[in-house]
């Protein structure tokens, strides 16, 4: 066994003990990081032959002929090509894992939902195993949509690794600390973090503190990219230097192990004689990430009204129509209100797009009771929703003296699409059948005589 990690320009390659990942700060650079002295080609792709008996491999993250600005690419410098990483592909079944299209028929999605926290049952439960998909939207087919999942991890995977060529998956955790061990580096992640896996780039996950319950985006469609921030300016938000991408890490074991790949909706098994976790080196700009929300500068009303929930994007990917997400990542965190003679929580709405909403820690403003940390909502395309009937007495009545939202973190994968619940969702996972109780009380209070009532 022999596992290393090193950031380029350091003076001697360090023992991977994996306690403390490194990592480079930026989104979407062009990194280059090399575990070994000189194992990274410079100035050109592929040499004819490459230092330490490496095979060089390019993995694309865009069409070659993606615009400039969008393309994604890293060439990878490993000990065996990804062709020596598969064999002969058998099929499994993940049950729980769905993908889009799937509308069972006797689920019914047009209506507004809620969720208690998925329980951690008594069963040892994998990264792929403990996958429960909730919602799906779009089509897995035709790379537009996404997944949303709760996963429920109590087991690290053993020898065993996986790619989705379905899509990047955006991992929200809410509960204890996952270590993805990945092609391109280490990236260890916990509650109020979040994680972006590439499409097509091979890990494995492990537990470093369990059992581990949080949410999942798995995004079909083109990547998550920082959102323009128009007359902002260059700053606030989630700005590029909190990202952080993994130094490069390999392991050189040769020992009977598994390749899951997720295509198309559907899994697949191969035997392998070693890890795929052995790139030496790598450049390029197609490449894990973790973010710390803790970071996300909030930008908001200072003076009144309450401005549409996009102020809060973190990140958005773009589905092909301008400014209409395929999904948006949205971040609620604690923050100061201070608009006047201001109604200050969400207001009423119908949206064309959908909105499933999870809540990582504490209580979300619009809804101080009922939804929970690790609890979730799904308010669908054109469906109503609103402040519960107590936080809209509260807020109709408070006193408006600036106030600070705190203990909150709820975050909103908001779609373009339809979400579709799948089976789980609507008859194994903690349905509440009284969330659209919530709303009852809010009376009329109009009797066609003027004057703040
Ligand atoms: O529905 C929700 O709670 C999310 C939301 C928050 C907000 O501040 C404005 C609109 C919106 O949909
Ligand atoms: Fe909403």
């Amino acid at each position: 066994m022999n596992e290393h990690a090193q950031a380029k320009g350091m003076a001697t390659p360090r023992a991977q003990s994996a306690a403390v990942p490194q990592y480079m700060p930026g989104f979407g650079n062009d990194f280059e990081t090399e575990a070994l002295p000189d194992a990274l080609p410079q100035g050109m792709n592929s040499p004819q032959k490459v230092n330490y008996g490496l095979y060089g491999e390019q993995l694309s993250g865009t069409a070659f002929t993606a615009p400039s600005h969008q393309n994604e690419r890293t060439w990878c410098y490993r000990i065996r090509p990804s062709v020596r990483h598969q064999g002969r592909f058998e099929r499994i079944e993940l049950p729980y894992w769905k993908s889009a299209p799937h509308m069972p028929q006797d689920v019914t999605s047009l209506g507004q939902y809620r969720w208690d926290p998925v329980p951690q049952g008594d069963a040892p439960l994998t990264w792929l195993t403990g996958m429960r998909t909730m919602t799906t939207a779009g089509d897995v087919n035709t790379q537009s949509g996404m997944a949303s999942h709760i996963y429920l991890v109590t087991e690290s995977m053993v020898d065993a690794y996986f790619y989705s060529a379905d899509g990047e998956m955006l991992v929200v955790p809410q509960e204890g600390r996952l270590r993805f061990s990945t092609e391109l580096g280490i990236i260890d992640v916990a509650p109020q973090e979040i994680a972006l896996i590439p499409r097509g780039l091979v890990y494995r996950v492990e537990v470093l503190e369990g059992p581990c319950r949080g949410f999942v985006c798995e995004n079909y469609g083109q990547k998550f990219e920082l959102p323009g921030r128009g007359p902002i300016g260059a700053n606030c938000m989630a700005n590029r230097r909190d990202f952080k991408t993994p130094v490069a890490a390999f392991e050189d074991r040769e020992v009977p192990s598994t390749i899951t790949v997720k295509w198309c909706g559907q899994f697949h098994q191969s035997d392998i004689g070693q890890s795929p976790l052995d790139v030496v080196a790598w450049h390029g700009n197609y490449a894990p990430c973790k973010y710390d929300l803790r970071n996300y500068c909030p930008v908001g009303s200072i003076l009144f009204d309450h401005p549409d929930p996009s102020i809060y994007t973190v990140l958005t990917a773009p589905s092909g129509v301008e400014g209409t997400a395929n999904i948006d990542f949205v971040l609620f965190r604690d923050r100061w209100n201070v608009a006047e003679d201001t109604f200050r929580p969400p207001w009423y709405h119908k949206n064309v797009m959908s909105e499933l909403m999870g809540n990582i820690h504490g209580q979300y403003d619009a809804k101080p009771q009922g939804f929970v940390p690790g609890g979730m909502s799904l308010h669908n395309c054109m469906l109503p929703h609103g402040p519960d009937r107590n936080a809209f007495e509260g807020a109709s009545n408070a006193e408006l003296g600036p106030q600070k939202l705190e203990n909150t973190m709820s975050f909103m994968f908001e779609t373009r699409f339809p979400q579709h619940l799948t089976e789980f969702a609507a008859k194994e996972a903690p349905l509440q059948d009284d969330y659209v109780d919530c709303w009852d009380g809010l009376e009329k209070k109009f009797d066609g005589t003027p004057g703040k009532k």
